[in-house]
């Protein structure tokens, strides 16, 4: 049966805690060839919250979240999205949360020859009708959402810092105002500043906007300071869900060598630092 845009937007599953899954993966099986890369991987995204997946080089983050987006097959299970199971759903309920997704891709991967504004208004242009001169104030709105001037929004990709790229990707990616965010390491190849900044920038969107984001990451410090859950990739699976302490608990050696390790150990250190300072004031 089909739904409209209310019922794709409202549903999804509450679990026992009361908290509205709006990413279910069930038994999901992924494979190339004789290669299997997800093995009846399982996991949920609730609602509001910035979820980050780690895990070791290769062993797959991209292809679960390129698999979630409906760009690669999958050989068994269910992907429900917004409370709609994406496989069996028809062409218009696939469109309507197609369009409550944003998704950032690593080295943001913006059009070259179009400029900022005529990026984010891709999507706009894709998915609804609008008069150029309301793409036009909402392309704007969107650059300065994302912490950028007015002036980026008429410049190529070229023209910008890598820093202004992820930005300007994260713009793209609201450009629809999407319920769900997907970004793949989206401080990859940023300093630490700018990485902290934009990790600040994630945190204020989904509080400001109510965003859930699913943010794959190889940074300690995103882990430990915007993410409110974390899912670890291995062995084909989701080893372990849930906070830093899950973490931390987690008897898994490749676990614990990345969350205890002497790299882990130092971003701890730094996160506690500031709070001393202001203890000591
Ligand atoms: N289109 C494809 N065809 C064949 N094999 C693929 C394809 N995409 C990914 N793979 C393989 O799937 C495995 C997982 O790759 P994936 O890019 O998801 O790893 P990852 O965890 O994202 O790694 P990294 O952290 O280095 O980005 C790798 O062995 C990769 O070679």
């Amino acid at each position: 049966m089909e739904k409209g845009l209310e019922a794709v937007m409202q549903e999804g599953e509450v679990n026992a805690d009361g908290r509205q899954v709006v990413l279910s993966v069930r038994d999901v099986t992924v494979g190339f060839g004789s290669q299997l890369v997800l093995d009846h991987l399982n996991l949920d995204v609730y609602r509001g919250e910035i979820l980050g997946f780690v895990g070791a080089s290769g062993t797959g983050k991209s292809v679960l979240m390129r698999t979630v987006l409906g760009l690669l097959p999958h050989r068994s299970g269910t992907i429900e999205i917004l409370g709609v199971d994406y496989d069996n759903a028809s062409e218009e309920e696939r469109m309507l949360v197609d369009m409550r997704l944003g998704v950032l891709f690593q080295h943001g991967a913006l059009f070259s020859a179009l400029t900022v504004k005529e990026n984010i208004q891709l999507p706009m242009r894709e998915y609804l009708d609008l008069p150029q001169s309301l793409m036009d104030e909402l392309a704007y709105l969107k650059v300065e959402m994302v912490g950028l001037s007015p002036d980026a929004a008429d410049k190529y990709p070229s023209e910008l810092s890598g820093g202004m790229i992820k930005r300007a990707a994260l713009a793209r990616a609201l450009a629809l105002d999407p319920d769900l965010v997907f970004l793949d390491e989206p401080t990859s190849g940023l300093d630490p500043i700018g990485a902290a900044d934009f990790d600040a920038l994630i945190a204020k969107l989904r509080d400001t906007l109510g965003l859930t984001v699913y943010m794959v990451t190889h940074d300690l410090d995103s882990l430990f300071s915007v993410c409110d859950r974390i899912a670890v990739l291995g062995q084909k699976r989701v080893l372990v869900e849930g906070t830093l302490e899950d973490m931390f608990a987690c008897d898994d050696p490749w676990v614990q060598s990345y969350f205890r390790g002497k790299r882990a150990r130092s971003v701890v250190a730094h996160e506690k630092q500031p709070t001393a300072e202001v203890e000591k004031t």
